[in-house]
């Protein structure tokens, strides 16, 4: 039995198995119709039939005409929907023609039966399952077809409260919905967003239905995307084309951009080896939300690395804040180009007092300098990124630490710092706050967001933030809005060195380290057959050859070391914070080469000395 119960779940889970069922039944339905409407003219065929069966056919017919007519006018409420009472008049006349047909089948096979024809009665009986199996297979694709349409008809006329909203010029591939157009009435109050969102939402739950449970079903699920077209009074629904599970990280070999990750070709920047990719070059705040598991450490992780290698932050990391010390970003722990990846409450007060903000006061004071007249030379600030993840739990433990940030996301970018904040719950209320939040221009989703946390992410776009629910729920799978552009993406997978000692060629150096050689696309171990959820698995066995790995046609640049922190020790955090009407000091020159040193208090050979604990919930 529950063997029985897990199949039927798996089949309806399957969209080709649940089609196939709906076909059954429904050529069924018309099988039926067929075969009652071939009984009854072989029965007049064979000659008049007797008064008595004659009477009591007419009896039967005008038994199911009537109970279907019942049933009908019993959902005749006033208040029901036309469509609803066709549904149901239709349903019932299509009962009644299975259940005549039926008999029109079952009574000739059992006479010949009972007269000795029964190897005639066998080949009726074969005769007609043939038909109807016929009639279920050949009817599959336009079946399917207009079951959705027509679930899709009935969700807007339910949403728009109208019969006038019409789904049509649909275009498919195979069973598959590609594009349709939902037009409204123009009377219908399509200027109020709640109306406009709960049509979407509609649409999507029609389209996608229920969230998958498993990534595999993730993986089967369309994604859809919708445009409103209000000249025309339509909804555009397009079927975004499928990106893979999974996009090894390597070397684009590209420069002065980030690659984001696979996109579909439409959106794409450029295609590198066959890849359609997403490039960015960032000029704002980044925000990046998603649900625990989703990719976004991991995903930010590989674009920071990547943004290190090919010159888009030239001044380097300043630091990094994991918020929820899980060591997402330990890899980059003493790299050439990195500042202090702090874990604890006491390790991220002093990167940010020590690192970040100092930078951006003397980035700010050098601006001064020149812009007062004061300094002859045009400071030079080269792009650096300041990485902070789960801010919320940061603020929870440190609330002190709010004024700095919020002083940050106003200052840091005109220092040429960019801000790139992570959180889980950017729909928890003061999760990110308002203030901080609002200087994130730049947003993006790992994985599907609710409702509230699609609204509180896309509120910068407008209408469209119900996108950011209808995103596969993949690790690595994200929607961006970037310098006004949606696009889906697969983010690059970069592994830890530490679990995969071939990636370590596309990190940065350590301190002190010359950079390890670079084979040409290193290294995209592809993911085992059959499981593409496995990660990169074992390592691969050893090369045929001793010989070394080709360089890179363009090798990688990474920036120097990081800015060095101030030598004395911190104040408390609120003299930081303190106006930038004091003269400046003494600019140091127009590049920020000749400043960086090793930080005075961060050790990276030893950079868990301060930390209490490895992991905050
Ligand atoms: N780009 C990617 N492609 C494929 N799989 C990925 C990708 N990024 C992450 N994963 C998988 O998802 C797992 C979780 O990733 P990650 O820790 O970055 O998620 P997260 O959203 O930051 O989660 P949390 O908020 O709980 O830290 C990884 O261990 C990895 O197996």
């Amino acid at each position: 039995m529950r063997t029985l119960t897990l199949l039927a779940d798996r089949v309806e889970r399957s969209p080709l198995a649940r089609e196939t069922v709906n076909a059954l039944a429904d050529g069924a339905y018309w099988g039926w119709a067929v075969a009652l409407l071939a009984a009854a003219a072989a029965w007049a065929g064979r000659g008049a039939p007797s008064p008595g069966t004659a009477a009591l056919a007419a009896a039967a017919i005008a038994v199911g005409v009537g109970a279907a007519a019942l049933r009908s006018w019993r959902r005749t409420d006033p208040a029901a929907a036309p469509a609803a009472r066709r549904l149901a008049a239709t349903m019932a006349a299509r009962r009644w023609a299975t259940g005549y047909g039926l008999i029109a089948t079952i009574v000739p096979i059992s006479v010949m039966a009972g007269d000795g024809r029964a190897s005639i009665a066998v080949t009726v009986a074969y005769i007609v399952a043939l038909v109807l199996l016929g009639v279920a297979l050949l009817t599959l694709q336009p079946r399917a077809r207009a079951r959705l349409l027509a679930r899709l008809r009935i969700g807007v006329r339910a949403v728009a409260g109208t019969e006038h909203a019409r789904v049509g010029r649909a275009l498919w591939t195979g069973m598959a919905l590609q594009r349709v157009l939902i037009t409204y009435p123009a009377d219908w109050s399509a200027h109020r967003s709640a109306r406009r969102d709960e049509l979407v939402e509609r649409v999507m739950w029609e389209l996608c239905g229920p969230p998958p449970a498993s990534p595999r079903q993730a993986l089967g699920r369309p994604d859809y995307l919708t445009r409103w077209d209000h000249i025309n009074t339509r909804l555009i629904v397009e079927r975004v084309p499928s990106l893979p599970p999974r996009l090894p990280a390597r070397d684009f070999g590209q420069h002065g951009a980030i690659v984001l990750g696979q996109t579909v070709a439409e959106d794409a920047d450029q295609v590198i080896d066959g890849v359609p990719v997403a490039l960015y070059e960032p000029t704002a705040h980044l925000l990046v939300a998603g649900a625990t598991q989703h990719g976004k450490s991991s995903g930010v992780r590989a674009w920071a690395v990547d943004g290190l290698g090919h010159g888009v932050f030239p001044g380097g990391i300043l630091a990094v804040l994991d918020g929820k010390g899980s060591g997402s970003f330990a890899p980059l722990i003493g790299r050439q180009g990195v500042g202090p990846v702090a874990h604890t409450p006491e390790e991220w007060e002093q990167a940010l007092l020590q690192a970040v903000v100092p930078e951006v006061d003397r980035r700010y004071a050098q601006m001064l300098a020149w812009r007062s007249g004061q300094s002859t030379q045009r400071p030079h600030h080269p792009r650096a990124l300041v990485v902070l993840d789960e801010i919320q739990q940061i603020l929870a433990a440190r609330p002190d630490l709010l004024q700095v940030f919020d002083r940050l996301a106003r200052q840091a970018l005109e220092a040429g710092v960019i801000l790139w904040v992570l959180t889980q719950r950017p729909d928890a209320r003061d999760a990110i706050p308002g203030a901080v939040r609002d200087q994130l221009t730049d947003r993006v989703t790992f994985g599907p967001l609710s409702g509230a946390g699609a609204k509180m992410v896309f509120d910068v776009v407008g209408d469209d933030w119900a996108r950011g629910m209808g995103v596969a729920p993949l690790a690595g799978r994200a929607l961006t809005w970037m310098g006004g552009r949606w696009r889906p993406v697969q983010a690059p997978w970069l592994p830890m060195p530490v679990d995969i000692p071939q990636v370590e060629a596309l990190y940065p150096p350590h301190t002190g380290q010359q950079p390890t050689p670079e084979p040409e696309h290193p290294p995209a171990p592809a993911a085992p057959s059959g499981d593409p959820w496995r990660g990169y698995g074992p390592p691969p066995p050893p090369p045929q050859t001793t010989a070394p790995p080709e360089p890179s046609a363009e090798p990688r640049r990474w920036p120097p070391p990081s800015p060095r922190p101030a030598a004395e020790p911190p104040g408390p955090v609120e003299e930081l914070l303190r106006d930038y009407g004091d003269p400046p000091p003494t600019p140091e020159g127009p590049d920020d080469r000749g400043q960086a040193e090793a930080l005075a208090t961060y050790n990276p050979n030893d950079p868990y000395a301060h930390r209490r604990r490895r992991r905050r919930d």
